[in-house]
């Protein structure tokens, strides 16, 4: 019987078809899984038809309702495998077909798409170009470093002619992809030992010689499962077919397989890379892999706050099939571990939130009180940074304590003085009953440490924002054994002012640390224009290094941002009416759109707005399930780790970003001034790339400058 496989472009296109269609789709797909090969291409209604003129013999077209077409490659080499390319409109199915090549890449071993006609047709029309121009983007590349990074002879002359990167872009889609991709690393300057490493040694089967490619297709489809999905038996097509498709679970990168499915790490490891590159989707196949290697081992997946906790633990549903292994799978935030490991041990304390205006409020009446030289702001820094980060509990480890990272010196009587602010600030919470949560974790780190860890291996996810606190409680969570914790986090996307380096809180990832560079989510275009937001940023890892975007990319193309400025904000807020009004009319649901905004009341106001015009919105805080329609209304703080086909950014003014409250003055701490400018800046760059297709932003007045205009 033959086996069938589907392409992952196919499913690009299968989730927007008509019911009908889809109908359609299933019936074909059941028949190959049903019939022989002979009844297949004698079959009636199926229609398995070579095409006259196409460039790959064994391209196939199927009839899957009277105006669509399913494009088939057929086994030639009695592999018996077929493989669902795409489905289409007639002609277009048609005209893709007579277009394409598939072909094997002599070093992935991957099977491969290329549109060979328009390579042949676009290659003398470059040559002109090339011929004139002063410098070509390949050139210091032979004909045998790129053959052996795969480039094949069908390629090389197209590469010849390219200038630059923008040119290299026009090849995106009619390139065959693995070679694409390592045209794209060689164009960012990694040297062609680095690209065989991230992109040929993680597709190439262990096993394959120096020898020529002698693959067939059914071993070339099995060695590409980043881009096709075997499908074993009928259940399994039912499954993939009617179930809402999440290419995510199927179709994982070489490099997220890699890291994901790796069988152990031999202690703490890290996955980081910029917004999109799938580090949560790595850090849910993790779990998926540690549920696999044992039975009974329970594991903590974490994460920022409550709303990602509830989409983790949803998504980790669709991932796994079994419910018991769910059952071993806590999701929930770190605070709220803290709070039940206390909770196990007695009452909890009324919580209140560090950065909460109430908290600093109290801080800035003990200054007062005491009469000391500094503001609510600093001694709030000094608690947060030096006292809680380093778990201090008394005045005498305060005074001998480093203060590493704070810009303003303290001299010992000025410590004393602030000491007596801390205590004070302590003392007059525990009389109210009341306790921060990084108080709370500081606590549950302690009964932790006593009572022992409470998992065999913790996922971290969004991971770059966690206090020392926070990581204390982990670290007392789990012993320190191969594959303690998985760690997933974006430097680039720290909003909050916290440092922290692994080391010191006793987590070492050395060596075992691994980047992302492709993002799955928003376009190239939106990347680009957000990343410009962060250019020439130093960011520090999460351990003692730095963080770089080299290679960030996307393979996603569209429109570029849209900016407005307006002249009031009662215009600016019917813009946004306008623009949401358009992207509803083109066929956006309202629960994919977005708007973000620095501050709460403008968000109500956007609201209200919108509501006027009767479009539906609701507030993000207001936890609206996944069904509940309504444009998404939120903080820019709020946005983290979200994603909506269509975001707007209202009020992005020069006041707004960076906002003066949020940023300690330069002359009171450099340090901590530099490290709060960059949170302005991460906040605007985390807001930008939650956009999957479309990116507005506006402002009135005077725009902030942090945008890249
Ligand atoms: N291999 C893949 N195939 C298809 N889609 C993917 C793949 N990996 C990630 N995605 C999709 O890309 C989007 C971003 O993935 P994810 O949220 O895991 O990225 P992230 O790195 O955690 O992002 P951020 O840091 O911005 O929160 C999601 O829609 C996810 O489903």
């Amino acid at each position: 019987m033959p086996q069938l496989a589907f392409a992952a472009d196919f499913f690009d296109e299968y989730e927007n078809l008509e019911k009908t269609v889809k109908q359609g789709v299933r019936e074909a797909m059941a028949k190959f899984q049903k019939l022989t090969a002979a009844e297949l291409t004698a079959d009636k209604g199926l229609h398995l038809e070579q095409l006259e003129n196409a460039r790959d013999p064994r391209i196939r077209t199927i009839r899957i309702t009277q105006f669509w077409r399913g494009v088939v490659l057929a086994p030639d080499d009695g592999s018996g495998t077929y493989l669902l390319l795409k489905v289409l409109q007639h002609d277009k199915a048609i005209a893709w077909a007579r277009k394409r090549v598939i072909s094997v890449n002599k070093a992935t071993r991957g099977l491969e798409v290329r549109n060979v006609e328009a390579i042949e047709q676009l290659t003398p029309v470059f040559q002109e170009a090339a011929d004139k121009a002063p410098a070509l983007l390949f050139a210091d590349y032979s004909d045998t470093v790129l053959r052996d990074l795969g480039i094949d002879d069908g390629v090389l002359p197209a590469v010849r002619t390219i200038i630059d990167k923008p040119q290299l872009e026009a090849f995106a889609t009619l390139f065959p992809e693995d070679q694409f991709e390592v045209l794209q690393y060689l164009a960012e300057g990694f040297t062609p030992d680095e690209v065989w490493q991230e992109v040929v040694a993680v597709r190439r089967p262990a096993d394959a010689t120096a020898d020529e490619v002698t693959e067939d297709l059914a071993t070339a489809i099995a060695n590409t499962p980043s881009r096709i999905a075997l499908v074993s038996g009928p259940d399994e097509l039912q499954d993939i077919l009617t179930k809402p498709f999440d290419a995510w679970r199927i179709f994982l990168h070489p490099s997220q397989r890699r890291i994901a499915y790796r069988p152990s790490y031999s202690g703490s490891a890290q996955v980081s890379g910029g917004p999109g590159t799938g580090k949560t989707v790595v850090a849910l196949h993790r779990v998926k892999h540690l549920l696999d290697q044992s039975d009974d081992a329970r594991i903590l997946l974490t994460t920022f706050t409550n709303a990602l906790a509830d989409s983790l633990r949803d998504s980790l549903a669709r991932l796994l099939d079994d419910t018991e292994a769910l059952d071993r799978v806590e999701v929930t935030t770190v605070n709220a571990l803290a709070r039940r490991v206390v909770a196990d041990h007695g009452p909890v304390p009324n919580l209140v939130s560090e950065n909460d205006y109430r908290t600093r409020k109290r801080w800035r009446k003990i200054a007062e009180r005491l009469d000391l030289p500094w503001n609510e702001h600093f001694l709030d820094l000094e608690y947060r940074h030096v006292v809680l980060a380093q778990g201090i509990r008394s005045e005498e480890e305060y005074l001998s304590a480093s203060r590493a990272g704070r810009g303003a010196a303290l001299r010992t009587p000025q410590r004393a003085e602030a000491w007596r602010a801390i205590a004070e600030f302590e003392r007059q919470l525990e009389a109210d009953g009341q306790c921060t949560h990084l108080q709370l974790c500081i606590r549950a780190a302690e009964l932790l440490a006593t009572e022992g860890p409470r998992y065999r291996h913790i996922v971290v996810d969004e991971a770059q924002d966690l206090h020392p606190a926070q990581w204390r409680v982990l670290r007392h969570a789990v012993a320190e054994q191969p594959d303690d914790l998985f760690i997933a986090g974006d430097p680039h996307q720290r909003i909050y002012d916290t440092r922290v380096s692994l080391r010191s809180m006793g987590v070492n990832v050395s060596g075992r640390s691994s980047r992302l560079r492709i993002n799955y989510r928003s376009t190239q275009e939106i990347l680009t224009w957000s990343s410009a937001i962060m250019t020439g940023e130093k960011i520090d890892d999460l351990d003692e290094g730095s963080d770089t975007l080299d290679g960030y990319r996307s393979r996603l193309r569209g429109r570029y941002p849209a900016l407005a400025s307006a002249s009031s904000q009662a215009v600016e807020l019917d813009r946004l009416a306008e623009k949401i009004r358009s992207w509803l009319d083109a066929g956006v649901d309202p629960s994919d759109i977005a708007v973000a905004t620095r501050f709460h009341d403008l968000g109500t106001r956007a609201r209200q707005r919108l509501l006027d015009d009767d479009i539906p919105a609701v507030a993000l805080k207001d936890g609206p399930d996944a069904s509940e329609p309504g444009v998404r209304v939120a903080t820019m703080h709020a946005m983290k780790g979200l994603e909506f086909r269509c975001v707007a950014l209202i009020g992005v003014t020069e006041r707004a970003h960076p906002l003066e409250a949020a940023v300690t003055p330069a002359d009171l701490d450099r340090i901590q001034h530099e490290i709060d400018m960059l949170s302005e800046r991460s906040l605007l760059f985390v807001a930008c790339t939650r956009a999957r297709e479309d990116l507005y932003i506006s402002w009135h007045g005077a725009p902030s400058p942090l945008l890249p205009l």
